[in-house]
């Protein structure tokens, strides 16, 4: 009787527990990892902008920081990792490569998250977009699934110019920032998709 009692107590434990951590599954959405580097800014309110565009996106949650205080943990817990770089010399930040650099490799974790890239560079056609191509070319080699923007004018990931012409001396132009929405907005809808 006495050992009845407690195999009830023990199924009724169980059922109680198994409900609970159905609840915190469903309760945790899938995190997009936005992250950069950033000396005097632009990088950074380009990666704020990628943000707006996830939070458009329901069901999709994301953690905002630079790379220098990201821990290993975040990169794997993520469904999506948004990099972001300034253009020194026309090649990313050594920070950022650094940082690459330090992505577990070891049975290939990061294989099949998806990956999109972000840029700042002074002028036009200075190292932009081979900074781009640099970064998305190192999520190929850990797998990853590569994404662009929404338009054409952001097909291999946003990018910003801060220092020439018009756009020097300023905030970053709307335009650029729209840029970096639509590729946060994308990866969103993309992550949902690839779940
Ligand atoms: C050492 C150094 C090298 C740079 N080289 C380039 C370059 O090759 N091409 C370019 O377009 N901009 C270049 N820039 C400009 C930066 O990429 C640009 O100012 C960027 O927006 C800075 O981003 P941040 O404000 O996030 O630091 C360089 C800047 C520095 C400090």
């Amino acid at each position: 009787m006495v050992k009845y009692k407690f195999f009830k107590i023990l199924v009724f434990l169980l059922v109680i527990l198994s409900f609970s951590q159905n609840i915190v599954l469903a309760q945790s959405p899938p995190t997009i990892l936005i992250t950069y580097h950033t000396q005097s800014g632009k990088t950074q309110a380009m990666a704020e902008a990628v943000a707006k565009g996830v939070e458009e996106v329901q069901g999709v949650g994301y953690i905002l920081k630079p790379i220098a205080e990201v821990t290993e943990e975040e990169i794997l817990n993520a469904s999506a990792i948004i990099l972001g770089s300034p253009v020194y010399n026309a090649n990313m930040a050594p920070q950022v490569q650094e940082f690459i650099n330090s992505w577990p490799f070891d049975g290939r974790p990061l294989k099949g998250k998806i990956g999109a890239v972000f840029v700042t560079g002074g002028g036009f056609s200075i190292g932009e977009e081979a900074v781009m191509f640099s970064m998305i070319r190192s999520m190929m080699i850990h797998g990853m699934i590569i994404v662009g923007g929404e338009e054409v004018e952001a097909a291999f990931g946003a990018s910003a110019i801060t220092g020439e012409g018009d756009f020097a001396g300023k905030e970053i132009d709307q335009l650029f920032l729209k840029k970096a929405e639509g590729l946060g907005r994308r990866v969103g809808e993309m992550v949902l998709k690839n779940r």
